[in-house]
This record gives C-alpha cells, structure tokens and sequence, in this order.
C-alpha cells in the first residue's frame, strides 16, 4: 500500500537487513558510504562488515552500557518500532506545564505494578533526560530555597562508598551556594541529624558496582533512592519500594540508554513542584520523540510480563549464565575475588533467584597488588577502577551488561589469566 508511511519503513527495513556479521549494526542515521548506513563494530570487530577480529585487542568492561538486550529487541522489531510523522508533538507545551505524556506515566505506573518493585499511587511522577538529569533535580528541590538563604542552611550532599560518582561530579560542577558535597556517611562523625546540619544522603539499591541490596545510613527525608538496577534482570524484588524519592531509567531496563529517558517517583509536592521548574528551566522538559518511542518499549514489555517473551526473563537468564561463568572461572583463583551475593527469593519470579549483577566488583588479593585496574589493564581488559567509586585501588569494576562479543572477550581473558597463575 502507498500510504505516506511506506518510504520510512522502506528505508527502516534496507538499514535493519545491512547484517555486519552480527558483529555490529548499521543504523537510519550511521556514516552513508556508497549509499548505504556503514556498520558500527562492536568491541574488537573491523572492516566493512566487522567480520574482521582484531588481534591482540583489549576486552572493555568499563561501561554499563546495556547493549546485551540489544537481541530482544530485534526479536522484538515488529512490535517494538514506531514511526514519528513530520509533524508529531511540535509544540513547546505537553499536557500543561509538567510536559509529560499522559499515556507514558500511566505505563510506568503500570510496569511499577507488573513488576511490584515500587509503589507509585502516593507519588507524582517526574520525566528526566536520562535519571542523570533527575539526580541534580532531586539535590536542588531538597536543598534551601534561595529567598531564606544562610549559610548554615547549606545542604550537605553524602553517599555510602562503594558509590556511583555521578552524585559527587554533578554536585561539585554545578557548584550551587544552597548544597555542598559532603564525601562518604563513613566519615562523618556525627551522622544523627540532631547535629543540625542538613543531609541530602544518595542510597543506590542494588549498589554500582556492586550489586548489593542498600539501606539509608542517615535517614530522614532527605534520602534519594537510585533503583536504577532495581529490577529482576539484577536482583531479587523483595518488596515494592515506597520512598519519598526514587530516581528509575529505561537505560537499566530495555536498554535504551541512548534514548536518555528516566523518571522520578516523588511523594512530597514541594519536592516535586521544584523537580519540574528544574525540568522547566534546564530543558522544558524530555523529548516528546523519546516520550513516543519509550511508551511503544513499554508496550512491548508489558504485553510479554510472565510470558515466554517477557524481558526480565530474559534479561534474568543471559546476566545468570554471565555470572555464573565469571564466577566459576574467579572461583579457582587465590589472585582475585568477587562480591559475595546470595541466592533470594523473588516476588517476581515467586521463586528463589540466582545473583545476576550488572557488575562485577573484583578485588585484587595479591597483597603487592594494590592497582587492581592497572592489573587487569596489563592482561587486555579494560574495567572501572576502584577510585572511580571512592573505593580502594585494590578493587576495580568489571561491566557484564555489554554485548556478548565484549563478555565472551572478557571471559576469555580472565580464563587466561586465571590458568596462567597455576603456570
Ligand atoms: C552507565 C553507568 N551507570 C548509569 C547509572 C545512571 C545513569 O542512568 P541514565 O538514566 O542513563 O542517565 C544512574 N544511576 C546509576 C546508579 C547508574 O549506574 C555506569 O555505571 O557505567
């Protein structure tokens, strides 16, 4: 049929059968070369077609990039494309002055309840370019207004080490009068909030990089829950979350970190008033395209919960198979470890769920190894290390979300790397 849309799937088709030796994708908007998108490699993959492997190539462990759901969602082509006419959502204004779609919070709150990892009826609901955005968000509504402004009102903004060093980089950039990076809970000598001061404490759960299930050391209102990872691809559910401020992203939960979409769940009005004059002031608000193609994702995932289909089964079982082959492979060696994470049940998979983190936190036991990273980094693997999470140079990250070229590449040299310790 020649309905208006038929050169867009056309040419949507033509890019998506472009194969680069499944080493690779080729893109609407990749480099053109001789009239067609160039495939972009994966890790270690050259050439035309990336079918050539590079030898004596490093393995990169360092990123959580979530490319490893990038298989369901060609499994998912039909259902999950969507087509944006030439004229979809031009205006500044959506749905009044909170420029959210309507449609796209009524799916979140219906994942939040398929999933039972949050309670969202108390909470309003924020959209962010990436949660990125919603962490300096959530620090500016939680620190003092500006028109009774004093010093000794000044927010102190802390985390629990191993931490996520976003909270501390944008903190320090933007550099704000009304808060203050405050460092590591463990080093505050007087944690209870009768000291006076003012915390505005960062709870990662599950933790980056390590994958462990947090709790508040401060308490109080104040409290930002990141639930980035809190979802069945890495933990167990245990019970719904129902904090004041929980920070989500469809980065950890289809993958689709390129599309820079998150969200907050907010109990307190005033909070969440000041969350949305940030939006307002910083971006007037996230994408109406992303807000599209994120409420079709949605669909695809809610319509496959409990189902043969359903990503979290999905996601479940590939980071199981990774971990347990990493651990299995560490699990011989006296030169490294990993975290210990046990087996929990969940209220998802109403069963008792294998660990399946997004990372793996490695710890150098060598005693005259103290530069983990440094260590991996001489044997071919690249990884986060340790101080980028105000840890000990003694540990370092290794990212097991990526594709399966760069797990395989990775596993392949720990497995080298182990076996050469009994040499
Ligand atoms: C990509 C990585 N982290 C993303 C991340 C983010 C960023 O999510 P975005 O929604 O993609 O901006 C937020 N919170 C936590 C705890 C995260 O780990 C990383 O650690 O390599």
């Amino acid at each position: 049929d020649s309905g208006w849309s038929s050169p867009a799937a056309v040419e949507a088709e033509a890019a998506a059968a472009i194969s680069c030796s499944g080493h690779g994708r080729a893109y609407l908007d990749s480099v053109i070369f001789d009239g067609n998108p160039t495939c972009e490699c994966n890790t270690c993959y050259a050439g035309k077609d990336c079918s050539l492997l590079l030898s004596n190539c490093a393995a990169d462990a360092n990123s959580g990039d979530p490319l490893f759901l990038e298989p369901y969602w060609r499994r998912n082509a039909a259902g999950s494309a969507v087509l944006v006419a030439g004229w979809h959502r031009m205006s500044y204004e959506a749905n009044g002055d909170n420029y959210i779609s309507l449609e796209l919070e009524r799916h979140l709150r219906l994942l939040h309840y398929a999933v039972g990892n949050a309670i969202t009826r108390d909470h309003f609901i924020v959209f962010g370019a990436g949660s990125t955005q919603l962490v300096n968000a959530a620090v500016h509504a939680l620190s003092p207004d500006d028109v009774n402004f004093n010093e000794s009102s000044t927010a102190l903004v802390v985390a629990t080490a191993p931490f996520y060093r976003l909270y501390k980089q944008q903190t320090k950039f933007f550099d704000s009068r009304e808060n203050l990076w405050d460092g590591d809970t463990s080093n505050l000598d007087n944690l209870n909030a009768s000291s006076g001061a003012n915390f505005i404490e960062f709870v990662t759960s599950p933790n980056n990089p390590d994958g462990k299930l947090k709790q508040s050391v401060i308490g109080g209102s104040s409290v930002i829950y990141d639930h980035a990872y809190y979802w069945p691809h890495y933990t167990a559910i245990a019970n719904p979350a129902d904090e004041d401020i929980m920070l989500f992203t469809v980065s950890k939960i289809s993958g689709h970190a390129g599309s820079r979409f998150g969200w907050a769940l907010v109990k307190d009005r005033k909070v969440y008033k000041k969350m949305v004059q940030y939006l307002l002031l910083n971006t007037f608000g996230v994408s109406r395209d992303t807000q599209l193609r994120i409420l079709k994702l949605l669909k695809v995932i809610l319509a496959e919960v409990g189902r043969e289909g359903d990503i979290f089964k999905f996601s479940y079982e590939t980071l199981n198979k990774r971990w347990a082959k990493l651990s299995n492979v560490i699990s011989s060696s006296s030169r490294f470890s990993l975290q210990k994470l046990s087996p929990l049940y969940c209220t998802y998979f109403h069963k008792i769920r294998d660990p399946s983190p997004a990372y793996a936190w490695v710890k150098c036991e060598r005693l005259e190894e103290t530069d983990c990273e440094a260590v991996l980094r001489e044997a071919g693997i690249i990884s986060r290390a340790g101080e980028a999470f105000e840890a000990e140079s003694r540990y370092t990250r290794l990212s097991l979300i990526k594709t399966k070229d760069d797990f395989d590449q990775l596993l392949s040299k720990i497995e080298s790397l182990v076996s050469n310790e009994r040499v």
